[in-house]
């Protein structure tokens, strides 16, 4: 098995209306809540033996805040990030995800290639390390893990 990367500490980040999740759209986004997507990320933090903090914010700014305070603090080892729809919106989010030495995965709860043609490109995913979409919140499991691979 892989062993323990010293100190990796991932940060998982939600982009809007993913608070809202298994409310809506549960046809698309399946039924479980954003606490259960917090649950999977701790469940593959603690099997690594690494750290994590999750947030959502539906507010650009703030999300952008956060992420500065990445680059600046070096706090955390690798981010994960669902953008939502600022995925295929925002180039101010995609900027400040350039951050040296500090990993990104790009995660997508849907198969955005399998959906509306506005979903299929993303600003974040020229600047990420992979991109895990399709595999509903199982893949923010696989994203944290190989996160603390990437740390
Ligand atoms: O599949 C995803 O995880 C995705 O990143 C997630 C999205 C997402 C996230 C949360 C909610 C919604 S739509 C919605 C809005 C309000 C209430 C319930 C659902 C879409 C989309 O914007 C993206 O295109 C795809």
């Amino acid at each position: 098995g892989y062993c323990d990367r010293m100190g990796a500490r991932i940060l998982v980040l939600n982009g809007p209306n993913l608070n809202m999740l298994g409310v809506r759209q549960p046809q698309v986004y399946g039924e479980n809540s954003y606490t259960d997507v917090i649950d999977v990320c701790r469940r593959a933090a603690v099997a690594r033996d690494a750290e994590v903090e999750v947030r959502q914010t539906n507010d650009e700014a703030e999300l952008i805040g956060w992420i500065h305070d990445v680059a600046r603090e070096k706090k955390f080892t690798a981010i994960v990030i669902n953008p939502a729809a600022w995925t295929h919106t925002s180039v101010a989010v995609a900027d400040a995800l350039v951050i040296p030495e500090v990993p990104i995965i790009e995660v997508h709860i849907s198969n955005v290639h399998a959906r509306e043609v506005f979903r299929h490109h993303s600003y974040v995913s020229p600047i990420a390390a992979g991109v895990i979409a399709g595999f509903g919140i199982a893949g923010y499991g696989y994203a944290v893990d190989r996160a603390v691979d990437l740390s």
